[in-house]
């Protein structure tokens, strides 16, 4: 299991924390959005009140019309009776009655008054000439009622607050008001509610409040509806999209989890570190085993993120296998050339082994070394360290190798013994040095068979004239063995682990007779 660090938990908090705005923007951009189709609902309402006080007010004018082309004086039988038939026909009209001057003579609910009653001064002039009173006490058909009254000429109509009552049917707190000449006159509904002067809207914690004033007839209708109808009235969408919005949080998090699980794979991480220029290089000496001076050093690529480190043997194969071979050479050599190009003139003849691909030896692309700038450093003779492999056994990669040395590279055959190679290829293209696996170093002191294989390496090294370095020494008691076997050089951690070249710098100082 990978270790746990403040990387990771913090990683997994902004993750946590992404999704939890993920699912708060859907909750919060539904419930927005059920919010306006609400106030839509509302809005409709009111504008259909607007409609109904439309017919109302018509109603008011039609039977107004008729009534004064009756061309009456007074109250009598017939003027009651065709007050009778129109209020029979009307839909909200309550009550008719005549009026003459200040005096009320007759009504269609109680006749021909025997006392003529008063009337007292209108709340406020209307259109047309009209005079209307808001909010009077009146009694009809024995009943005490609420009532708006409209006089227009003698005759006036009484409208009761109950009709406005049923205008509206949510259950909402609303006021209509008459709206004319630049005064508001409350005529039914929550006297408290704010006055509607344009249309406006405000949602919060516990109300939608909105207001609306018709185009067409002078009234405004303002209505606060408590939030906990909203939710009544969307419960089920509410919940729904609460769950959509969890649902969108938790894949929201799967998301990111699978994305930062892709991003931290190997081979993500490592493709992006070439891409990025991640790569570094550090540098193992390789050193006479006589004198046990250093005589040069193997580059050895490294690679570290955020995330970790990732050793060679991991990410070598993600580069094999995605084809980037070449380009991963190119920023190694390139990194070689930074590191060294400052220190080299501190160096003499210094052997800088480095590792390149069978299949860009096959292919050519390491032809393109010789034009590189590394190839301009003084005083660095330049390895090419290859492991051997069927690929090296192609003609191609021959020619690579002899137009190689042929320009002044040495070569280097690493890991040699195990695997492909053989003295009859080997004769085939020039190489300079033998680089012995390893596993022949470790296996000596048990005395195993491959071991055993040492002296006769040694003899096809001399055969072919080429110089042996013997890998992963780590005690002083194999590199006894391995001079004693004829083998001149050699690499290990008894000289030294890969280090910076600083470090190796300063170890070849030491080195040097002062
Ligand atoms: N084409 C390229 N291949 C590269 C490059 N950089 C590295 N590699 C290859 O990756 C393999 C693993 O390398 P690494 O993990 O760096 O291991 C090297 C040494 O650290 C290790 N070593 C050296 N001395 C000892 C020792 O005394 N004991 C011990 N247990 N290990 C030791 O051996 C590796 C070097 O081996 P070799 O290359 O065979 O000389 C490895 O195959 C690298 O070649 C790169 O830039 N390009």
């Amino acid at each position: 299991m990978p270790a746990i660090n403040s990387y990771h938990v913090l990683s997994l908090l902004f993750k946590i924390c992404i999704s939890l705005l993920v699912g708060l923007a859907v909750h919060f951009s539904a419930t927005k959005y059920l919010e306006y189709d609400f106030e839509s609902v509302i809005h409709a309402e009111i504008h259909s009140t607007f409609e109904e006080i439309a017919q109302i007010t018509g109603e008011l004018d039609s039977v107004f019309q008729s009534l004064h082309a009756l061309n009456v004086s007074e109250c009598d039988e017939d003027l009651l009776l065709a007050m009778r038939q129109h209020l029979f026909s009307a839909l909200y009209i309550k009550d008719l009655g005549y009026v003459q001057g200040d005096y009320m003579l007759c009504s269609t609910g109680v006749g021909i008054f025997k006392d003529p009653v008063y009337v007292d001064i209108a709340d406020y002039q209307g259109p047309k000439g009209s005079e209307i009173w808001v909010d009077r006490g009146i009694e009809l058909f024995d009943q005490q009622v609420k009532a708006m009254i409209i006089r227009n000429g003698n005759f006036n109509a009484v409208i009761t607050e109950q009709q406005f009552n049923s205008l509206i049917s949510i259950p909402v707190q609303w006021r209509i008001m008459y709206h004319y000449q630049g005064e508001h006159v409350h005529v039914a509904g929550h006297k408290s509610l704010p006055v509607p002067v344009t249309a406006q809207h405000k949602v919060d914690d516990a109300f939608f409040y909105q207001t609306d004033c018709s185009d067409v007839v002078p009234y405004c209708v303002g209505t606060l509806t408590p939030r906990s109808y909203f939710e009544e009235y969307n419960q089920r969408l509410l919940v729904l999209w609460l769950i959509i919005a969890i649902l969108t949080a938790v894949l929201t998090f799967g998301g990111l989890l699978i994305a930062s699980r892709f991003r931290r794979s190997k081979k993500s991480r490592v493709l992006r570190g070439l891409k990025t220029k991640q790569f570094y290089c550090e540098y193992q000496p390789i050193v006479s085993l006589s004198s046990g001076h250093v005589i040069g050093c193997e580059v050895l690529a490294r690679f570290k993120d955020n995330t970790g480190p990732i050793f060679p043997d991991e990410f070598i194969p993600v580069i094999q296998d995605s084809n980037k071979t070449w380009e991963f050479s190119v920023q190694i050599m390139n990194r070689v050339y930074s590191d060294l190009s400052p220190e080299c003139e501190a160096l003499e003849s210094f052997k800088v082994n480095i590792n390149f691909f069978a299949r860009d030896i096959d292919n050519g692309r390491v032809l393109a070394i010789k034009a590189h700038p590394l190839n301009t450093l003084k005083n660095i003779n330049l390895v090419v360290e290859v492991t051997e492999s069927e690929q090296l056994a192609s003609s191609s990669s021959k020619n690579t190798l002899n137009s190689l040395t042929e320009s002044g590279f040495q070569v280097a055959i690493d890991d040699f013994g195990t695997g492909y190679s053989n003295l009859g290829q080997l004769r085939q293209f020039t190489c300079h040095t033998l680089k012995i696996d390893r596993s022949f170093v470790s296996e000596m002191e048990g005395g195993s068979i491959r071991s055993s294989l040492i002296p006769h390496v040694v003899d096809i090294a001399k055969n072919i004239n080429v110089n042996i370095v013997a890998e992963g020494i780590e005690n002083d008691k194999q590199r006894m063995a391995l001079l004693d076997a004829g083998i001149a050089f050699g690499q290990g951690y008894h000289f030294g682990k890969p280090m910076s070249l600083n470090k190796l710098i300063s170890q070849l100082k030491s080195d040097k007779p002062q």
